[in-house]
């Protein structure tokens, strides 16, 4: 049976309970995918020999389009096929920059003269990365197109650079031939992030080569939530499920300050390496937390317990003065710790920081009018507001041969095509 033409994919944003920053230095940090805040991909084999990259969401009008003869191949050493396994290794950095200066070249891609900024550079440049480093010389002919639809906002603590790289690390292995679209019921990879073989695996590391590029030294944790779903303890790599986070309510706010995390985790790096017997005794405070939270949880209480279980709900304020002692915090953010303050709500930055989101933990016994008044409140100053759970699907894929691009532009939600499968 051949291959469809079209795929469509699609991966979860994230929040972080605890243990953001700490978790870049191997401690534990508490995460859950928002099932509901998703990017989506839509991938269509070409047959010209063109790669085609849509980034609305980024501002970009027009297409940016290469011919695949002009990426740098000779540059291409990040892939070794022994054993049938695509091994990625260390960012080739010498292929990644000759791709920044192939998108900003009006006879290469951007046949608009459009004007790049940094940001949109490091979109197109992890996906010609991807392609150039995941490229089947004998498929090499066919060229793909890509279009992007996302609910998640960009930069704002959400994990919407892990929902983008899982997405193209999917499609990208999917239209190369490198996987298939998995059975209900086969094996697919779960948990074991070590087992090289599983798709799901292979796809984890693969978007976890592209936060690299655009954050520089991400711990892994959002593209592992992104892939895998659910609400899960991470550390170095290792994931376990903390099912009674999904119990949880959250409002999230989004105070639209803009920020970028990778400038925000290198400058935890400068702090920690120029006052180091400060900070590792900050992260190993955050690591505590992170355990006090799973303890809470192992200790048996009940789930509504745990909502009004005033140490757990103490730790919320614990973890943000730590991170803002790191000096990732912002006025906005204590804005919206204030405004939940006088409903008795907690609060703390989520993410990276430095703007962005700030996660709110929604007790059981605060009654709706109380949030509703709270919303109203951070709404009329200009932030945007929504509940929300964790957990849920990680990567979902559709054969979208019978979805045209424009059916897909223009939904209002893909998530109602049917035939999605889903891994979790
Ligand atoms: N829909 C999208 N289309 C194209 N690129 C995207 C999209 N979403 C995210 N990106 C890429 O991710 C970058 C933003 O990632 P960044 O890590 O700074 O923020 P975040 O992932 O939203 O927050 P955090 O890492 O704190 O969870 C963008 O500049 C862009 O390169
Ligand atoms: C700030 C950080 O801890 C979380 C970003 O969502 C960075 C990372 O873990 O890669
Ligand atoms: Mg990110």
């Amino acid at each position: 049976m051949s291959s469809p033409s079209r795929y469509l994919v699609s991966a979860p944003g994230k929040v972080i309970l605890f243990g953001e920053h700490a978790v870049v230095y191997g401690k534990t940090a508490i995460a859950g995918s928002l099932d509901g805040l998703r990017t989506y991909i839509f991938f269509e084999k070409r047959d010209d020999g063109f790669l085609e990259l849509n980034l609305p969401k980024l501002g970009l009008q027009h297409p940016l389009l290469w011919p695949i003869s002009a990426l740098p191949y000779s540059k291409v050493t990040t892939v070794s096929k022994e054993n049938n396994s695509l091994q990625e290794s260390t960012i080739n950095e010498e292929l990644l920059k000759s791709l920044k200066e192939i998108v900003l070249d009006g006879n290469a891609g951007n046949k608009n003269n459009q004007e790049i900024n940094e940001l949109q550079q490091v979109a197109a440049s992890v996906f010609l990365y991807l392609y150039a480093s995941l490229e089947d010389k004998q498929t090499s002919w066919c060229g793909t197109t890509v279009h992007i639809a996302s609910n998640l906002p960009v930069g704002a603590g959400l994990g919407s650079s892990a929902a983008y790289s899982v997405c193209l690390a999917t499609g990208l292995l999917l239209v190369l031939g490198h996987i298939t679209i998995p059975n209900y019921g086969e094996k697919v990879g779960g948990f074991n992030i070590s087992d090289s073989s599983s798709p799901m695996n292979l796809i984890n590391r693969w978007a976890f080569q592209a936060e690299k590029i655009i954050h520089g030294t991400p711990s892994g944790i959002d593209n592992a939530v992104a892939t895998y779903g659910g609400a899960v303890s991470f550390s170095k790599g290792v994931m376990e499920n903390v099912i009674e986070f999904q119990s949880l309510r959250f409002l999230l706010t989004n105070t639209k300050v803009p920020r970028n995390t990778r400038t925000l985790v290198a400058n935890v790096r400068k702090l920690h390496d120029k006052c180091p017997h400060i900070v590792v005794p900050i992260l190993e405070a955050i690591e505590g937390i992170s355990s006090k939270f799973k303890e809470i949880i192992n200790s048996g209480d009940s789930q509504k317990e745990l909502n009004q279980n005033i140490e757990a709900i103490e730790l919320i304020d614990f973890n943000h003065y730590l991170l803002n002692s790191l000096r990732v915090g912002h006025p906005s953010i204590d804005k919206v710790r204030e405004i939940a303050a006088q409903y008795s709500l907690h609060s703390k930055l989520t993410g990276a920081g430095g703007g962005g989101c700030v996660l709110t933990l929604l007790r059981d016994d605060v009654p709706n009018d109380d949030i509703m008044k709270i919303m109203l409140n951070l709404t009329s100053i200009g932030f945007e507001c929504f509940e929300t759970k964790v957990g849920g699907h990680g990567i979902s894929i559709l054969d979208a041969s019978t979805i045209s691009k424009q059916e897909f532009l223009s939904s209002e939600n893909i998530q109602q095509f049917s035939g999605w499968k889903h891994f979790n």
